[in-house]
């Protein structure tokens, strides 16, 4: 078969990540029989500085005419200076609203290989660890009314959280659904003590629920959630939860399961469509300097492979071929903990390309 992809390689270490993602699909392509075509376009600060805006309207055609969207990351220090609504990280708020990605799954998966990684004693860590974050993506405060006002105190800035009772209803189903696949239990996580979009959302997912009798269903506060993943992370199995509790809960668990570069992600409208794309941001600390961990964006890749296009086969040889040289004892930077070898991005891309 013939795949045609959208690539984003975006800023910081988004290029060199994608690129190594790149190499190790067109391995699974020549071992299986397929042809994965690439249409690179440009989104984020190097868009702002080759066009003027974060998101041209073209990448947005390009994602809309492929099969699937691959994207690094975007924003930098360079661009840091700009008013909010310039930023690059505006386009990625963009790419999700106009593809309508609002389900976005965040595995959370201890390789076994990885323990001395994690800064959790081995006793929590003991029978492993396998979380997914369901993210809410096209909603809550990063999408509501913004503005700034004048205020008693001075002049203020706000941003509102709202939830339409649908789009909390459709990403409980993505919860629900997944749940059912794997050990059915939920956990949602909100703050409904103090916010009413909270507690709508915790009404609707109970709604929800009673059409997945089978599956266990827990409320947790956001704040008790973060404590929890800590102290006894292996009480959890799918976590659905909004916007932003998703966004900085799923990077609290990539430190527990070893590091973001780790972590991948499958951003999902209804049907099949998806944006894949690591959990982690552009870097900007170490781009450029070979230090990038290139497996959060391969592991994407393999997610892409499964969700959109129904290739389980080959996201099992992407998944294994990233098991293999782990075992091998290749580390990148982030994951170094004194033993094995010590290998930049491109050497970790061109070893799990090898090993597919
Ligand atoms: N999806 C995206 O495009 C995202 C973009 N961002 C943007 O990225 C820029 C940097 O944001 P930060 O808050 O620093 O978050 P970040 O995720 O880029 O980096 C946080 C820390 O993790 C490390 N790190 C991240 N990915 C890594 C990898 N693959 N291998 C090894 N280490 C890795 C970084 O070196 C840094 O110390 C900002 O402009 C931010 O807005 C942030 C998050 C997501
Ligand atoms: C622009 C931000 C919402 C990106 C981010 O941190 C994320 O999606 O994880
Ligand atoms: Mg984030």
């Amino acid at each position: 078969m013939n795949y045609k992809l959208a690539v984003i390689p975006g800023d910081g270490i988004g290029p060199d990540v994608v690129e190594q993602t790149l190499l190790v699909l067109d391995k699974v392509g020549e071992k299986f029989g397929h042809t994965f075509q690439y249409h690179k376009v440009l989104a984020g600060g190097c868009a702002i500085d080759a066009t003027g805006g974060c998101l041209p309207q073209e990448t947005i055609d390009v994602c809309k005419a492929s099969d699937a969207v691959l994207l690094g990351a975007v924003g930098g220090w360079k661009w840091d200076t700009l008013p909010g609504d310039q930023r690059p990280e505006r386009a990625l708020l963009g790419l999700r609203k106009a593809l309508g990605l609002f389900a976005n799954l965040r595995p959370a998966l201890l390789f076994e290989q990885l323990a001395d990684a994690s800064p959790l004693k081995p006793e929590i860590l003991a029978g492993g660890l396998d979380i997914v974050v369901v993210r809410e993506l096209t909603g809550g405060i990063y999408f509501g009314e913004k503005g700034v006002k004048d205020t008693d105190l001075g002049p203020a800035a706000y941003d509102i959280e709202q939830y339409a009772e649908e789009e909390v209803r459709r990403i409980a189903k993505v919860a629900f659904d997944m749940a059912m696949k794997r050990s059915k239990h939920v956990t949602s996580v909100d703050k409904a003590n103090v916010l009413e979009s909270s507690r709508l959302w915790r009404r609707v997912v109970t709604e929800v629920a009673k059409d997945y009798p089978e599956v266990t269903l827990d409320h947790l506060y956001v704040d008790n959630a973060a404590m929890q993943l800590v102290r006894n992370p292996r009480q959890f199995d799918v976590i659905v939860t909004s916007n932003i509790f998703g966004d900085i809960l799923s990077d609290e668990a990539s430190q527990i399961t070893g590091s973001i570069g780790m972590l991948p992600s499958a951003s999902l409208a209804q049907g099949n469509f998806g944006m894949y794309e690591p959990v982690h941001g552009s870097a900007p600390d170490i781009a450029g300097q070979d230090k990038a961990n290139p497996m959060a964006t391969i592991l994407s890749a393999a997610m892409m492979l499964r969700y959109t296009f129904g290739l389980g086969q080959e996201a099992d040889a992407i998944e294994n071929a990233v098991k293999s040289v782990l075992d091998q004892g290749y580390r990148t930077p982030d994951l170094f903990a004194g033993e094995g070898t010590l290998v930049g991005t491109a050497e970790m891309g061109r070893r799990i390309a090898e090993a597919i």
